[in-house]
């Protein structure tokens, strides 16, 4: 028997590399454009699987299985945002300097005749304390740019993270042991 057809829709080429570690290769990657403004008091999770889910509706198709994925930073139970300029990136990284945080990476998968499956993973990161020049000098490499918490673990950032417990790929953006079985109860063969 074949393998189903995937659709990703994601924009982002670490979620493709991602999926590729997992031995698939989507048919088509058909990024999904919607509205990611967190509604008033949204807790980070649900807001975390709403969004994979509503990119996973947004590229809908009757052909295939759509995975999309969602990465949320969040402080307690306040929603970082992804840093588009530096002022912003910088309130992030003074925020999670020294102190625990969570990374909320949800992933949701329509199948064809329209029903959506979903999975949350959550892991803890902790920075060290970062001192004013360590700051600096993470700006300036502009590794935190559309990153959601002004960062990005796949990068100079590991070097200031003294632990994590949870999913490094998850943190990365597609956490690889829930996507796995999540596929998997959709039919897919994956080693
Ligand atoms: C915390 C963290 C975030 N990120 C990035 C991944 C994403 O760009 C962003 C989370 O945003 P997402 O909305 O999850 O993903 P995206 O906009 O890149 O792609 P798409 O919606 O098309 O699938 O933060 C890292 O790359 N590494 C990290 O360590």
């Amino acid at each position: 028997m074949g393998q189903p057809t995937l659709i990703l829709a994601s924009a982002s080429p670490r979620r493709r590399e991602l999926i590729a570690r997992l031995g698939l290769e989507p048919a088509a990657i058909n990024p999904a454009d919607i509205d990611e403004t967190p509604a008033a008091g949204e807790r980070p999770r649900d807001y975390a699987i709403r969004m994979a889910r509503e990119k996973a509706q947004a590229a809908a198709s009757d052909d295939g299985f759509v995975l999309a994925g969602d990465t949320v930073v969040a402080a307690g139970r306040r929603i970082l945002p992804k840093a588009e300029d530096e002022v912003t990136a910088r309130k992030c990284l003074e925020l999670l300097s020294g102190r625990r945080h969570r990374v909320l990476s949800a992933i949701a998968l329509r199948a064809p005749d329209g029903h959506m499956r979903e999975r949350l993973c959550e892991t803890m990161v902790l920075f060290k304390r970062l001192s004013a020049e360590e700051i600096d000098a993470y700006l300036a490499s502009g590794e935190w740019e559309g990153k959601a918490g002004g960062y990005a673990i796949q990068g100079l950032a590991e070097g200031l993270i003294s632990r994590i417990q949870g999913s490094h790929s998850g943190v990365v953006g597609l956490p690889l042991y829930e996507t796995r079985a999540l596929l998997k109860s959709a039919g897919f063969q994956i080693v």
